[in-house]
């Protein structure tokens, strides 16, 4: 990957704690003495979230790099959000395509083993993450489009629909959908929010109960992707939809994006600490840990 733009970071003695330990999982390094630092593209590209900028037209694109299947793991969601907020501080990008660097998947969803066999302090983090990557995705100021170049199952789902536009790639063997209650465990209420507010809520209510999954064609009709496009031409089809939407003047479309997200998202703000209290309850539970246990065993029987 050639990447040539140059990216300006402030120095780290002026950045709060936190920062330093970003600074350090991004692998940016200050030259001794301070005082702000340029850093390659290069360098911005981390292990698990690649991004690419072209700051000459004002986008960046994400590709997530989690192989085998882009799980969502707590280190990927935590460079996720890095990453977008790096993005959202950055005056030369105003819109990024969303997609994965894992040859026909785009995201599994959310990693079973943070969920699996841990203790309630791991379960908590872990869903702070993941909410954390859903209010910072839905409620972003940039245009996000999501290049859905693969499977895009459960928590893969959730991303592609907090962006503001999905191209998927027409392969029939590609399934999108929240398929939770196939695992035996429930979508979240803020993840059914955001389902309801693409679909509408008798299509949502049929998806969310039977877990289905739809192949892109399906997908298409019922308004979970906005086109569907071969697969070489998902990435390309993404950044024109891109321009199209920054042709409208950012600050009428972010108050209008904010306008029309910001009830939904404030429903989960309101009670963040009770939904982790929540899902570590439910996700602690014996019978779910069997669930889940089970799944990921069929999911590894699969194979062999
Ligand atoms: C009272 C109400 C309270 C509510 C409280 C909240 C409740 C909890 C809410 C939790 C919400 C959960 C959201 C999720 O996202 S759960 C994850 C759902 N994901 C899936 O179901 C997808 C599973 N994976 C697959 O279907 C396939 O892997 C896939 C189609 C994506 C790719 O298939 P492929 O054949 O290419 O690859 P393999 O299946 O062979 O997989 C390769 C290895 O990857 C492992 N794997 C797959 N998916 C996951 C995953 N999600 N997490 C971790 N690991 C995963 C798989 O086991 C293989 O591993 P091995 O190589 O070791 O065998």
């Amino acid at each position: 990957m050639a990447l040539t733009a140059v990216i300006r970071v402030p120095s780290r003695a002026l950045l709060r704690p936190w920062a330093r330990l970003r600074d350090a999982a991004l692998g940016w390094i200050e030259p001794a003495g301070g005082g702000g630092v340029e850093v390659s593209a290069q360098r911005f590209a981390s292990q698990k979230v690649l991004v690419e900028p072209d700051p000459a037209a004002g986008v960046a694109v994400m590709k997530f790099k989690n192989p085998p299947v882009n799980s969502l793991s707590l280190e990927l969601l935590t460079e996720l959000v890095i990453s977008l907020e790096k993005l959202e501080n950055d005056k030369t990008v105003r819109g990024v395509v969303l997609t994965s660097d894992c040859p026909g998947i785009f995201s599994a969803g959310l990693d079973l083993t943070e969920m699996c066999g841990r203790n309630p302090a791991h379960y908590a983090e872990y869903w702070k993450a993941v909410q954390e990557m859903w209010l910072r995705l839905y409620l972003s100021n940039l245009v996000l489009v999501a290049a859905i170049n693969g499977a895009s199952p459960a928590g893969g789902c959730l991303i592609a629909l907090t962006c503001d536009y999905r191209v998927m790639a027409d392969n029939p063997k590609y399934c999108i959908g929240l398929n939770e209650t196939l695992l035996g465990i429930v979508a979240p209420f803020w993840f059914k929010d955001n389902l309801v507010n693409t679909i509408g809520h008798r299509a949502s209510e049929r998806a969310l109960q039977l877990g289905l999954l739809f192949p892109p064609t399906e997908a298409l009709q019922v308004g979970m992707v906005d086109k569907v496009v071969p697969k070489d031409q998902v990435q390309s089809t993404a950044l024109s939809v891109l321009a199209q939407w920054m042709a409208i003047p950012d600050h009428a479309r972010q108050l209008t994006k904010n306008m029309m997200r910001k009830p939904t998202a404030d429903r989960l703000l309101k009670q963040r600490d009770a939904d982790i209290q929540n899902f570590v309850s439910f996700i602690s539970r014996d019978s779910i840990q069997k669930s889940l246990q089970m799944y990921l065993e069929k999911l590894k029987q699969k194979k062999g």
